[in-house]
C-alpha cells in the first residue's frame, strides 16, 4: 500500500543538506536542526526523509519481512531466540514470542555475537538485505550513509551538548537491536496493537508500510505518526530524557487498523548495560537546575521493564518506567 504524501501533523525533516558536502548547505543545515529541536520539544518524535537510506532498498526489506511472517508458524519458530540466552537490553522486549499473539508478532535481531536470535533464512534476501539496512557486524547503525549516526549528532547539537559528547557516551553498538512487527488486523471488539509505552533506550528509529498506526501522545492528545513515503520516524527515548532533563520521550503506541495487516521495522539505538544515566552537569548544576532523575546503570532498568512482561504487576501504577528514578 503506497504511503501517504502529506504525512499530518508531525514534523517532516529533511535531511537532504547535510548530505551534501561544502559550505553551501549550512543554513539549510541549520533550518533542519531548528526543526529537530523543536519536534523534540514539542514532540518526541519526527520523520524524517532524504535521509540517504535508499528508498526502494526500505520498501523491500518491509516487503521481505511481510513475506517472513506470513511463512507458516513452524518456519518462523525456526529463528525463535536461542534457548538459554538471554536478552535483558531489549528495551522491554520479551523473549520472542512462542506464537502468533492476537495483536502483533516480531522478530528480534541482535548482533549476532550475544548468541540471541538466529537469523532468518527465509524468505531469501531478507537476511541479506537486512544486513544491508544494518550494518554487518551490528544492528541498530543503519549504515552508507549511517543515518542513525547522523541523527544522533544534531540530536547532540540541538541539545547543546559538547560536539561528540552523545557519540562517544554512546559509541558501543553492541547492544543495539531491531525488531521486525507484524501487526494484526484490529477486530471489532479490539484495536491495540502496542499499548501505551515509552522507550526505554536512547534513540529509535521506524520504517513503516504504508498502513499507519503509530500514535504520538502530545498535551492528551494522539497525533498520528502517518506514513510518509520513504521516510525513517525517529524518537527519543528514555537515556535522553535523562541525561537531559527535560526533553521528552514520548509515549506512543500503535492502534490497529481494520482489514490490513500492519508491518514496521524498528531500530533500537542500546547503550553499553555497564552505563551509569543521570542528567547531565549541562542540564542541572550548571544552570541551576535540580536533577529530576536519580543514577541508576542501565542494566539494572532493562531488567525491570522486563520484569514488566514476564512478571505483569497487578495494577498499572505499578509497571516500572523511567518515573521508578523521578527525584
Ligand atoms: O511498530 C511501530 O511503529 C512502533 C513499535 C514500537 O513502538 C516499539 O517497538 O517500541
Ligand atoms: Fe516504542
Amino acid at each position: 500500500m503506497a504511503a501517504a504524501k502529506n504525512g499530518g501533523a508531525l514534523p517532516v525533516v529533511d535531511l537532504a543538506p547535510f548530505l551534501t558536502t561544502g559550505d553551501e548547505g549550512g543554513i539549510a543545515r541549520a533550518t533542519a536542526t531548528g526543526a529537530v529541536r523543536e519536534a523534540c520539544r514539542e514532540y518526541g518524535f519526527f520523520r524524517v526523509v532524504n535521509h540517504g537510506v535508499p528508498a526502494e532498498l526500505m520498501a523491500r526489506v518491509l516487503e521481505l519481512s511481510a513475506a517472513f511472517f506470513a511463512l507458516p508458524d513452524e518456519e518462523k519458530a525456526k529463528v525463535r531466540s536461542v534457548e538459554g540466552s538471554e536478552a535483558p537490553l531489549a528495551a522491554g522486549y520479551a523473549r520472542q514470542p512462542a506464537h502468533s499473539a492476537d495483536k502483533n508478532e516480531y522478530l528480534l535481531a541482535f548482533d549476532p555475537q550475544l548468541g540471541f536470535n538466529r537469523y532468518p533464512h527465509k524468505p531469501t534476501g531478507f537476511r541479506l538485505d537486512l544486513k544491508a539496512l544494518v550494518s554487518c557486524d551490528t544492528i541498530a547503525n543503519i549504515l552508507d550513509p549511517p543515518v542513525g549516526v547522523l541523527i544522533q549528532e544534531i540530536l547532540n547539537e540541538c541539545m547543546g551538548l559538547p560536539p561528540g559528547f552523545l557519540k562517544e557516551y554512546n559509541g558501543d553498538r553492541s547492544f543495539d537491536f531491531m525488531a521486525a512487527l507484524r501487526y494484526f488486523p484490529a477486530t471489532a471488539e479490539e484495536n491495540n496493537g502496542i499499548s501505551e509505552h515509552q522507550d526505554g533506550n536512547c534513540i529509535t528509529f521506524v520504517l513503516q508500510d504504508g498502513v499507519g498506526g503509530l500514535e504520538v501522545l502530545k498535551d492528551g492528545a494522539w497525533v498520528p505518526a502517518d506514513p510518509v513515503e520513504g521516510s525513517i520516524v525517529v524518537n527519543l527515548g528514555d537515556v535522553i530524557q535523562v541525561l537531559t532533563n527535560k526533553m521528552k520521550s514520548a509515549t506512543h503506541r500503535v492502534v490497529r487498523k481494520p482489514a490490513a495487516h500492519r508491518h514496521s521495522l524498528a531500530f533500537f539505538f542500546n547503550i553499553h548495560g555497564d552505563k551509569w544515566v543521570e542528567p547531565l552537569p549541562e542540564y542541572t548544576e550548571k544552570i541551576g537546575e535540580a536533577p529530576r532523575y536519580g543514577r541508576f546503570l542501565y542494566k539494572e532498568y532493562q531488567l525491570l521493564r522486563m520484569r514488566n512482561k514476564t512478571h505483569p504487576p497487578s495494577r498499572p501504577e505499578d509497571v516500572v518506567d523511567i518515573k521508578h528514578y523521578a527525584i
